[in-house]
């Protein structure tokens, strides 16, 4: 690993049962980069985030985070990364406060300062009136929101986020955008997978495209439309094979009128 560098794939391949989704991923990302890790459904965008945060350890080829194995240091890596995930069982008739104070603890937090640090963090995202209700009633927004805060409370160098604006309304996406790129100022990586282009497109510094188990384009914005001077969402339909999406919403609709 080179001094600054904090995520290092090389040739990662993964295959669950005979499906060989994986097949060569090699990658390295800098301290203080905000990656956009994009790609068609089923393309392998979670499978190597769930690689690289040591949750799928039954893969080939080498997989480095902070300059530590994935395979034999996962506890260490987990100490000093968060991982928001898209979608987690949250532990629902627990209140943030109490599902809050639990993840602190996993971390070896002080009570204290995570009753503080999640108060403050709550009220920031408009959610301190309901700190003390049980998240059985909350929307999928309000999870997101809880969720993000529990996979950011230990302050971790390196960030993973898998659709972390799920949900969110409006405003709490521009806050949220806003709070990554805070989070990449102060210096920490971020690794982030989303379907939302031009999220990804505004704060990402470099941009990586993944189809069927293999990186296809890589660069920052500016780069890759060198190639083509579109939009993010174009380039990515041409180059996922993808285009021609007017026909196909045409022909849904003459199928519908069957
Ligand atoms: N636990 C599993 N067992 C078997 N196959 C799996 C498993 N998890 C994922 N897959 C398969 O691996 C492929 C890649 O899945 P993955 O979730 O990594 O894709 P993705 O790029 O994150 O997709 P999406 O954009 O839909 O979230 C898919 O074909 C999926 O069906």
């Amino acid at each position: 690993m080179t001094s600054s560098s904090v995520i290092e794939l090389k040739d990662l391949q993964k295959h669950y049962g005979s499906t060989h989704v994986l097949k060569g991923i090699d990658l390295t990302v800098s301290a203080g980069q905000v990656v956009g890790y994009i790609g068609p459904n089923g393309a392998g965008k979670s499978t190597t985030l769930k690689i690289l945060i040591g949750m799928l350890p039954d893969f080939t080829g080498e997989a480095t985070v902070l300059g530590m194995d994935v395979r034999t240091q996962a506890l260490d890596i987990k100490r000093r990364i968060g991982y928001v995930p898209e979608n987690a069982a949250l532990y629902d008739t627990l209140t943030p406060m109490e599902y809050l104070q639990f993840v602190g603890q996993l971390y070896e937090l002080d009570n204290a300062h995570i009753e503080r640090k999640s108060l403050d963090l709550l009220r920031l995202l408009q959610l301190a009136d309901h700190a003390n209700a049980r998240m059985t009633t909350f929307s999928k927004g309000m999870r997101q929101k809880v969720l993000l805060i529990s996979g950011l409370l230990h302050n971790p160098d390196v960030i993973f986020l898998d659709e972390p604006l799920s949900g969110l309304d409006a405003n709490a996406v521009v806050l949220v955008k806003e709070i990554i790129r805070q989070l990449a100022n102060s210096g920490k990586t971020i690794f982030y997978s989303s379907h939302i282009m031009d999220v990804v497109e505004k704060i990402s510094d470099r941009i990586i495209i993944i189809a069927q188990g293999r990186i296809i384009a890589d660069g920052t914005f500016a780069e890759l439309q060198q190639q083509r001077p579109e939009s993010l969402e174009q380039l990515f339909a041409e180059l996922t094979g993808n285009d021609g999406q007017t026909m196909v919403a045409e022909e849904f609709i003459q199928a519908l009128n069957l």
